[in-house]
């Protein structure tokens, strides 16, 4: 699976402690994320992330790409909700997509220990469908 982890500053640790909980999970999976994010997760695990640029300079959009081909399995995106975001449009633009290709997205971590139970539990297996049988980018 294609595994997209996104963090606000104020979120950063919440989000590190996370993937270091889940770590032997994430084993085995395409990770991404976006610039910041990433550094903070590759240097508390021992996990590969192929890391976008930051938010802030369109790391955001550069996942929104794949997820608009819907080739994103999942994305955790702990977002700060008392913050205001100088990238607000990009980061709305990433979320609408998500919902356009009805992409498992969650943006705290009530909704991310679920996420990634569930995945460990096979259920993201439809996602296998999804791209057996996605249709041409033209279509
Ligand atoms: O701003 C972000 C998402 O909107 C996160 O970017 P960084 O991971 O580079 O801090």
């Amino acid at each position: 699976m294609k595994i997209a982890f996104i963090a606000h500053d104020r979120k950063k640790d919440e989000m590190v402690n996370f993937v270091t909980a889940y770590e032997n999970v994430f084993h085995g999976h395409e990770l991404y994320s976006t610039g910041t994010t990433g550094k903070r997760i590759m240097e508390n695990t021992d996990l590969k992330i192929h890391r976008f640029m930051s938010g802030p300079l369109g790391g955001d959009q550069q996942i929104g790409a794949l997820v608009a081909k819907n080739e994103m399995d999942l994305i955790i995106f702990l977002r700060d909700p008392l913050m205001a975001q100088p990238h607000e449009p990009d980061i709305n633009a990433l979320l609408r997509l998500c919902d356009v290709q009805g992409i498992p997205l969650g943006t705290n971590i009530a909704t991310a220990e679920i996420l990634v139970k569930a995945l460990d539990r096979g259920d993201f297996a439809w996602r296998e469908l999804v791209h057996k049988y996605k249709p041409g980018v033209d279509e």
